[in-house]
């Protein structure tokens, strides 16, 4: 990921991505609805819907897993490889990222990749979660993340990913890192991520106690820059977008990196020893009871 300056950010590590991508239909475009010229084609996959707008440099890049956005494998993939071809486009210099599925921005972690799966499936799904992460915190690209939903656990780093984030006024919207609540640990890097946004102290309380914070709390500590009503979240994440782009790139880019490289650094020093920390955590018998006591939890609550 080459900036203007040449100074490169996030390795190109993983990726086998392509490989993952049985069956789905990224790289397909079409005409967006109502749409005419290039600026408004969209293109994208199943999971991850991308409509560009190549006349502001705008990509609003839609998560779309129903029914709650869970991570699965395939969808932190399309995430990647989406993020990937908008990074390479010289077009683009901002993407907003939002939810497609009514009232959830992300659930996080998608808990039936790590339940009950073999060690070597945990492995790959934890490092697909790294590189996104990575290439996220990373990106050349401005990220403003229109938080139309409930953000919780993996959802709220996705979001502490971006440059910026706006949240819709909801008292259900709830924001945090839980994974206490769910008797896991947030890794290391999950943890500086929150440090970085929301200080020390605040972190140490919410890490610990795994709180979810409804909008005026979330802004409030510091979580979300912005809480607007829910049909303003859009425009108003264009709002900010104009904001972080009347910058110049390369200013902007040479500054997110120098705030954000130790962080991504010491991930990437340790990612091997981060994946096995993970892989053995999850395995542990008690480990799995505790997820799928909690997924069974999730899908009671329903009915
Ligand atoms: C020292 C060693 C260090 C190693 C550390 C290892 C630990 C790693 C930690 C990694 C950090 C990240 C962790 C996570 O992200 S864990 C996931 C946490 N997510 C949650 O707790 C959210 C759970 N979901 C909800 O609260 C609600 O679903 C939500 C508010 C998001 C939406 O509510 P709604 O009422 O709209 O929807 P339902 O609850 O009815 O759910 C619909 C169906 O979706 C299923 N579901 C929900 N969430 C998940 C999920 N995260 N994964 C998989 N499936 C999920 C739910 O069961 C329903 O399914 P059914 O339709 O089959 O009933």
């Amino acid at each position: 990921m080459a900036l203007a300056s040449g100074v490169r950010f996030a390795p190109r590590a993983l990726l086998r991505p392509w490989a993952l991508l049985r069956g789905t239909t990224l790289g397909r475009t079409e005409p967006a609805a109502g749409g005419g010229g290039d600026g408004a084609r969209r293109f994208g996959s199943q999971r991850v819907l991308v409509e560009p707008d190549a006349a502001s440099g705008v990509a609003v890049m839609k998560l779309r897993n129903p029914p709650v956005n869970a991570l699965s494998l395939e969808l932190l993939t399309e995430l990647v490889i989406s993020l990937e071809k908008l990074e390479n486009d010289k077009t683009f210099r901002g993407i907003i990222l939002t939810s497609d599925c009514p009232r959830v921005f992300c659930a996080g972690l998608d808990l039936t990749e790590i339940c009950g799966r073999n060690p070597a499936h945990c492995a790959e799904y934890w490092k697909a979660m790294q590189e996104l992460w990575l290439r996220m915190y990373l990106s050349s690209l401005v990220l403003v993340a229109a938080i139309n939903g409930a953000c919780p656990a993996g959802g709220c780093i996705i979001a502490l990913s971006c440059d910026c984030r706006v949240l819709a006024d909801n008292p259900k919207y709830r924001i945090g890192l839980n994974e206490t609540l769910l008797g896991i640990i947030a890794p290391f890097w999950l943890k500086d991520t929150y440090v970085n946004t929301i200080g020390h102290r605040a972190s140490e309380q919410a890490l610990q106690l795994g709180s979810l914070f409804p909008p005026a709390e979330a802004l409030q500590v510091g979580l979300v820059d912005q809480v607007v009503p829910e049909d303003q979240v859009q425009s108003t994440a264009l709002s900010e977008m104009a904001r972080w782009l009347a910058v110049p790139d390369h200013a902007r880019q040479l500054t997110k990196n120098m705030m954000r490289k130790a962080t991504a650094d010491r991930l990437l020093r340790q990612r091997d020893a981060d994946t096995q920390n993970f892989v053995s955590f999850v395995c542990r018998d008690s480990i799995q009871k505790s997820l799928q006591a909690y997924l069974e939890k999730l899908r009671q609550r329903k009915g």
